[in-house]
């Protein structure tokens, strides 16, 4: 078979939020984060803990640096020839050193695959904002579009099928067949999620749906329906600020006292088992688990299940062939369709204002006064 054009593109950016790798590194990553954010002090102190419990390293950028070896692997698998590049928003290598090195490559245009999936401003206007500020800060940097969001993707979903699959056979045989499947995602600000998507809700709409279609794909294979939620894990910010209930742990609290058997954390928001997975789940929810005598497991995130590893150069490949004019199916499971390959205007907006970004135009000015 004759390798996939992905002609008019030159070059792959996994785009990623960075971790700090080291005791030292874990203050600036934070401050880096945070900047303008106003999250507490307490706060920070508080995450810089997760972070000092496992020394001050985060997994996240080995399994970036294991994702892109993969992803490299499968493009020449499949008779690819570009080059893959990484870039992350908050720490080492940050996409301004990917760009510069793009630029002196010589790339002209490249596909931006994010490692998030989902619509709303932290999961993706910043990402896109960030590929634009650091392009300016290049410039001159090569042409940036973005993978569309693949939380419906089927090489997204099935891996956490089979992955929840595998966590409930982790299960006692015993309370098994009464595992209620707790799927988790990143809490965000209420108002965020209203504003998340061209029409608001997005980012639960997403989830909801991603959610739905696992649920759903898991009785198919169990011959019986567990029960099953969407709940959230590391909530910031000021507390009288609202944001996307119930937490994991009060979750688990009630289901415990309303007599479930058990539970499958499913991290459903999450693409790697990166500091939110570790700390926030395997360690204060399961904490929360143990002390209730309530037996959880969690199922894999897609990491580098050959499936999800094979996503972005089936999303490349669907791009580059959209963007040469042709037409081509855009697969997508359960009930939402697939996601724009450009982003609205004013879609996910930034609350302190709007900034420049790649994947999508500008908010029109103002009309009037
Ligand atoms: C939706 C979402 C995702 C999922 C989509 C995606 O993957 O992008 C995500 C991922 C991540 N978030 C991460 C780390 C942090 N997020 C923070 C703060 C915040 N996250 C938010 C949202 C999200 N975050 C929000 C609304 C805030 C409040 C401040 C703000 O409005 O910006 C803070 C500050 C301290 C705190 O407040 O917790 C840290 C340190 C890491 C790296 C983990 C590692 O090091 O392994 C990853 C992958
Ligand atoms: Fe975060």
């Amino acid at each position: 078979m004759a390798a996939p054009d992905v002609s008019p593109y030159d070059a792959l950016l996994l785009v990623s939020f960075g971790g700090p790798e080291g005791p030292d590194d874990v203050l600036p990553f934070l401050e880096n984060v945070t900047r303008g954010r106003g999250i507490p002090k307490e706060r920070l102190e508080e995450v810089g803990e997760h972070y000092h419990l496992f020394g001050g390293r985060s997994p996240i950028n080995d399994q970036n640096r294991a994702l892109l070896a993969a992803i490299r692997e499968d493009l020449a698998g499949a008779d690819i020839d570009i080059p893959v590049y990484w870039g992350n928003r908050n720490w080492d290598p940050y996409l301004t050193e990917a760009l510069q090195q793009m630029k002196d490559d010589g790339v002209s245009r490249a596909a931006c695959f994010l490692t998030s999936a989902y619509s709303s401003y932290s999961s993706c206007r910043q990402y896109r904002e960030d590929l634009a500020r650091a392009a300016a800060e290049v410039g001159d940097a090569p042409r940036l579009d973005r993978l569309r969001a693949y939380f419906n993707h089927p090489r997204f979903v099935e891996p956490i099928v089979d992955a929840t699959l595998a966590a409930l056979a982790e299960l006692p045989e015993d309370v098994r067949n009464g595992a209620h499947l707790v799927f988790v995602t990143h809490s965000i600000p209420t108002d965020m999620n209203e504003r998340s998507g061209p029409w608001g809700r997005a980012y639960l709409g997403q989830h909801r749906s991603a959610a739905t279609v696992v649920a759903e794909r898991v009785r198919q294979e169990v011959a019986r329906k567990h029960p099953s939620r969407l709940v959230f894990c590391s909530r910031s910010g000021p507390p009288q600020m609202p944001w996307l209930e119930p937490d994991i742990n009060e979750y688990l609290e009630e289901l415990a006292k309303d007599g479930a058997t058990a539970a499958v954390i499913v991290p459903i928001g999450f693409v790697s088992d990166h500091m939110e997975v570790i700390y926030d789940l395997d360690t204060e929810a399961k904490a929360t688990a143990d002390r209730l005598s309530f037996p959880i497991t969690r199922a894999a995130t897609p990491g580098i299940d050959p499936r999800f590893v094979g996503l972005p150069r089936e999303l490349l490949v669907e791009r580059a062939a959209t963007e040469r004019g042709e037409e081509v199916p855009r697969v997508a499971v359960g009930g939402l369709m697939a996601a724009p390959d450009l982003c609205a205007a004013g879609c996910c907006p930034n609350p302190r204002g709007e900034l420049p970004v790649v994947g999508g135009p500008q908010s029109p000015p103002r009309l009037g006064r």
